[in-house]
């Protein structure tokens, strides 16, 4: 099961992942995707591995953003690809038939394609808005580019959950899930919130609301 809240840590000079990640699990989230840009193998390794103890102990699932390798040494839940990374087919050789494999999109031939490769679980199409938490973003896709792609990505008979991402707000929950979303998916909104926690459980109750508004 796909969940419908993808919690993203970011490199953030005064707190680790696995702390970031803590206070997210703390709210209540069950899926943590651990997106490290910023420190080199053996590093990465160890924020991995620390970041999948605070998982392991609010039985949340990790999701390793970019790197294959480090996703399948520490045997996370999932991993994460975007279109500058290994390519879905070649990362399953490396962790396995049992990982979570997302893939990135932007317009409704990169849906196709996920769904072709016949190996990606859900999609992440963004983004929803500008972001300062991801350098070299794509094209904006906006509600009416979530409203347009998904409607024909759905009439084409494609049933992969797609979550929306990128500078996603409490309020687009509604919108975004109307237009057909499975879930939403983000980062600085909880990282940098004074409290990420709390923020984590409106944005929990926000999509229980949407969804049982279905
Ligand atoms: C759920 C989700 N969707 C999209 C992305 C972006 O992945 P990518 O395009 O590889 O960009 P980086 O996150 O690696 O900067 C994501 N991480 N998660
Ligand atoms: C990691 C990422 N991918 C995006 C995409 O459009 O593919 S936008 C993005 C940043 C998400 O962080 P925030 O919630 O802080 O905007
Ligand atoms: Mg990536």
């Amino acid at each position: 099961m796909i969940s419908r809240l993808h919690y993203i840590t970011q490199d953030l000079a005064h707190i680790p992942h696995w702390e970031q990640a803590q206070r997210a699990c703390e709210g209540g989230v069950d899926w943590v995707q651990l997106r490290v840009k910023t420190q080199e193998e053996s590093q990465w390794l160890e924020t991995a591995l620390r970041t999948q103890e605070v998982c392991k102990s609010f039985g949340a699932k990790l999701i390793v953003n970019d790197n294959p390798h480090i996703a399948a040494k520490i045997q996370s839940e999932g991993l994460h690809l975007g279109k500058q990374d290994m390519s879905p087919l070649e990362a399953r050789q490396i962790v396995g038939e049992k990982v979570i494999i997302g893939g990135t999109a932007n317009t409704l031939q990169d849906m196709l394609k996920h769904v072709a490769s016949g190996t990606v679980q859900y999609i992440g199409l963004g983004p929803l808005r500008f972001t300062d938490t991801k350098k070299n973003l794509s094209p904006i896709v906006g509600l009416e580019g979530y409203k347009r792609i998904l409607a024909q990505f759905r009439t084409l008979g494609h049933n992969l959950p797609v979550v929306g991402i990128g500078g996603v707000k409490a309020d687009d929950i509604e919108d975004l899930l109307e237009v057909g979303l499975h879930g939403v998916a983000v980062s600085s909104l909880v990282n940098l919130a004074e409290n990420p926690s709390a923020v984590t459980q409106e944005l929990l109750s926000l999509l229980n609301l949407a969804v049982s508004a279905k």
